[in-house]
């Protein structure tokens, strides 16, 4: 899977987001380490903070499904300039990816930023952080 192809599908993704408040449609495309694409949009709710990022919803179906190795990750929205995660889905990226994960920030232009899991969340608080609390 090309990075231009798996931009391509966040592009196409955008299609099926539910955003009757923010009309901002956001798409995903997460590959999986064996070449499987969950795509992801954003979920609004007339609760505002119940929203789901796209970003979180591919993350979300591919850990349901059992799939937890993934090899890159695309979102794509119409911005300016490359779309920017949120602070909530960088920590989900950080606890399922490898910190040296491709992430492919693009929009509707052809922007494109190429980024890591942690260049995006330096520092991350991680299960790792967790384990030395539970020493003993
Ligand atoms: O990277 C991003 C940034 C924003 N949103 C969504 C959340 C909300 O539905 C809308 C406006 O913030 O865009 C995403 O899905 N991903
Ligand atoms: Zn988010």
């Amino acid at each position: 899977m090309e990075k231009q192809q798996l931009m391509e599908q966040a592009i196409t993704a955008r299609s099926k987001a539910y955003v009757p408040y923010s009309n901002f449609p956001v798409g995903a495309a997460l590959l999986t380490a064996d070449g499987k694409v969950y795509q992801g949009v954003n979920i609004e709710n007339a609760g505002y903070s119940m929203t789901n990022c796209a970003e979180r919803t591919a993350m979300f179906k591919a850990v349901s499904e059992g799939d937890l190795k993934f090899a890159a990750l695309a979102v794509a929205a119409d911005t300016e300039g490359p779309v920017s995660p949120c602070g909530a889905c960088r920590q989900v990226l950080a606890e399922f990816c490898s910190p040296e994960m491709p992430v492919y920030l693009t929009n509707l232009k052809g922007d494109v930023q190429e980024t890591t899991v942690s260049e995006l969340l330096p520092g991350a608080f991680s299960t790792e952080d967790l384990k030395y609390a539970a020493r003993k």
